[in-house]
């Protein structure tokens, strides 16, 4: 069985509070774009997960998170078939794009119909809440305003098709440290997440532009001023709108053509190896 797993961007993220878990309480946009990994599913003899991958910046033992999906879910319904799973990787890895959430998701998607688990929705939502926070969007894909953890997906109408543009500059980000190190206190600008919802429910792709937020940004942009050189970049070269995506480093814009995105690709080629231009999409569904 062959599944695309989508990447995902966050066109508004609020966070609102910490919890006594350690985790934080948040308000977020999340996005589909058409970039994806592609998985590979497989039965096979013995009752074993086996990993293996393009990339070699994901581990293939039991960190890596489709591994981890595999492995709940035989564990849980007590699968004794064993599945080999190959991972294509197109999505850059560790940028804020929900690489590993999404193949854990489509593995999750993949198993359910191999092992005719017959498993909902909601069913696989809970399970890939274990697996990470944005694993329960993935599963889902589209626009959606995300809540709690990022767990609670509340579908939202489809944001027009636009012109995005994804640069990775090449520095480590680790969400926990991310989440750590903001201080709430100190946090200036918020994202207006009901104007985005409006923005996206007209279609207006200037509107969804301008709104473009990220309460996370600031901490990473401390750390790593990168991030700031490929916002003026991109916006030097008429991007409507430009915004680090989850705890980042990714940085994406909005273009309103094609010509302006692929010559902010070109001088970002520079000092940038990993750029993508793609679009919104609406995801696989579930
Ligand atoms: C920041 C976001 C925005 O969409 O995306 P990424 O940058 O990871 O793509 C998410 O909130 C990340 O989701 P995800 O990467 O699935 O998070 P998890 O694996 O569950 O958590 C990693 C760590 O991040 C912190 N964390 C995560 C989610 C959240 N709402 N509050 C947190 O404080 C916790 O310290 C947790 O241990
Ligand atoms: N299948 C996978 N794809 C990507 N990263 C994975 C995977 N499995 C485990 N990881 C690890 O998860 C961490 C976060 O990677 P990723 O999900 O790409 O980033 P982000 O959470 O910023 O979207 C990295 O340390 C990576 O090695």
């Amino acid at each position: 069985m062959k599944l695309k797993a989508y990447a995902k961007i966050n066109l508004a993220l609020d966070v609102l509070s910490k919890r006594e878990d350690g985790y934080h309480e948040i308000r977020t946009i999340m996005q589909t774009v058409d970039l994806y990994d592609i998985i590979n599913i497989e039965k096979i003899e013995e009752d074993n997960i086996i990993v293996t991958t393009s990339s070699e910046n994901i581990p293939t033992d039991n960190k890596n998170h489709a591994y981890i999906a595999a492995s709940l879910l035989k564990e849980r319904f007590g699968v004794k078939q064993g599945v080999r799973i190959h991972i294509e990787k197109n999505i850059p890895v560790s940028a804020g794009l929900a690489g590993g959430s999404t193949d854990a998701a489509a593995v999750l998607k993949g198993l359910n119909e191999i092992f005719e688990l017959n498993l909902s929705e909601q069913q696989l939502m809970e399970i890939g809440r274990e697996i990470g926070a944005d694993v329960p969007f993935c599963l889902v894909g589209g626009t959606a305003l995300c809540e709690g953890i990022g767990e609670k997906v509340i579908k939202l109408k489809s944001a027009p098709q636009m012109n995005i543009l994804i640069a990775k500059p090449e520095v480590y980000v680790s969400t926990q440290a991310v989440y750590e190190a903001l201080d709430l206190s100190k946090v200036k600008k918020r994202p207006n997440i009901e104007a985005m919802i409006s923005a996206i429910e007209e279609g207006n792709v200037k509107e969804i532009a301008k709104n473009l937020c990220n309460v996370l940004e600031v901490v990473t942009v401390n750390q790593y001023p990168v991030i700031n050189r490929v916002k003026d970049i991109m916006r030097n070269n008429n991007a409507l709108g430009t915004v680090m995506t989850g705890s980042g480093p990714a940085v994406f814009g909005i273009f309103s053509n094609r010509y302006d995105a692929l010559k902010a690709a070109e001088r970002l080629k520079v000092f940038i190896k990993e750029i993508i231009l793609t679009t919104t999409c609406e995801g696989s569904g579930f």
